[in-house]
């Protein structure tokens, strides 16, 4: 067990203990022989709940592929992933799609709403695919969060970039996930709307205890960000806590001075 474990739990929307997911030593390999590349080598982190955590690093230093792993949308080569107590690593497709479905969320870059569908049908798409009903104070607690209230009826193309992200983090949210991974979620809106989606994010973290995971190249994005992990190499080089946009640039660039073997 780790030390962290015994921490009492800070909040978040169900599991028992105050690690929302973990990395135990894992390690991904791409291809074999000569065109062998690790993507993850040793990784060892602990997700705290109802914390919003980001992941940066250079290009090509794993951070989709951790957040992948850590998701169980892609197997590892060796070492452990749990999510509460659950170790993922290991369990059969049926079972994995099924924790996927019941315990996790997801915000991609693309906003991947159905266009026929109005703004409240995507939101509740994926439960309604589950066969669960939504609990509605919840939604409309989740709808009042994101700002969406008088936008319901709207399909997606009558939407802003930024309202249709919106759409697509209450659907994560409304679900009641133990844990919402990102990746780059603003990646495609302009700053103001950028702004607005990661104000929301952090509001849903702080109010509703939910526990967040994002990938950002963005240092204004994860200033949002409890915490900061930084990822150079396949490996957990640094992180840091409660950061700024110019502490996260100022890492950043003493990180490139020093050279990256990429
Ligand atoms: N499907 C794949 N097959 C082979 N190599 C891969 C595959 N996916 C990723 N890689 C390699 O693994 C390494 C880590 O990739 P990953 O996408 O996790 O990096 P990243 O930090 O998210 O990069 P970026 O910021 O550019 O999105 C890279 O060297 C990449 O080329």
């Amino acid at each position: 067990m780790t030390t962290a474990v015994s921490i009492p739990k800070t909040g978040g929307s169900g599991g028992h203990t105050a690690v929302a997911a973990r990395a135990r030593q894992v390690v991904k390999a791409y291809g074999s022989g000569e065109t062998r590349v690790v993507a993850l080598d040793h990784v060892d982190v602990d997700i705290a709940r109802g914390r919003f955590t980001a992941i940066m690093g250079p290009s090509g230093s794993g951070k989709s592929t951790l957040m992948h792993c850590l998701a169980g949308l892609d197997t590892v080569s060796s070492g452990q992933i749990f999510i509460d107590e659950t170790e993922i690593t290991g369990l059969k497709d049926k079972k994995l799609t099924q924790l996927r479905r019941d315990r996790v969320g997801f915000i991609f870059q693309a906003f991947n709403l159905l266009p026929t569908l109005n703004a409240i049908e995507n939101i509740t798409l994926p439960m309604d695919i589950a066969g669960r009903k939504p609990d509605r104070a919840w939604l409309d607690r989740v709808v009042q969060t994101v700002g969406l209230a008088d936008r319901l009826k709207h399909r997606p193309n009558q939407l802003s970039g930024g309202q249709q992200q919106r759409v697509a983090v209450a659907r994560a949210l409304a679900a009641r996930p133990e844990i919402i991974f990102g990746d780059e979620p603003t990646g495609n809106l302009d700053s103001r709307a950028g702004a607005e989606v990661l104000g929301f994010l952090k509001r849903s973290v702080d109010e509703l205890g939910q526990t967040i995971v994002m990938v950002t190249h963005d240092p204004v994005a994860a200033s949002y960000a409890d915490r900061v992990l930084y990822l150079a190499d396949g490996r957990i080089v640094d992180e840091m806590h409660s950061p700024t946009a110019e502490l996260v640039l100022e890492r950043m660039k003493s990180f490139d001075a020093r050279g990256r073997v990429s």
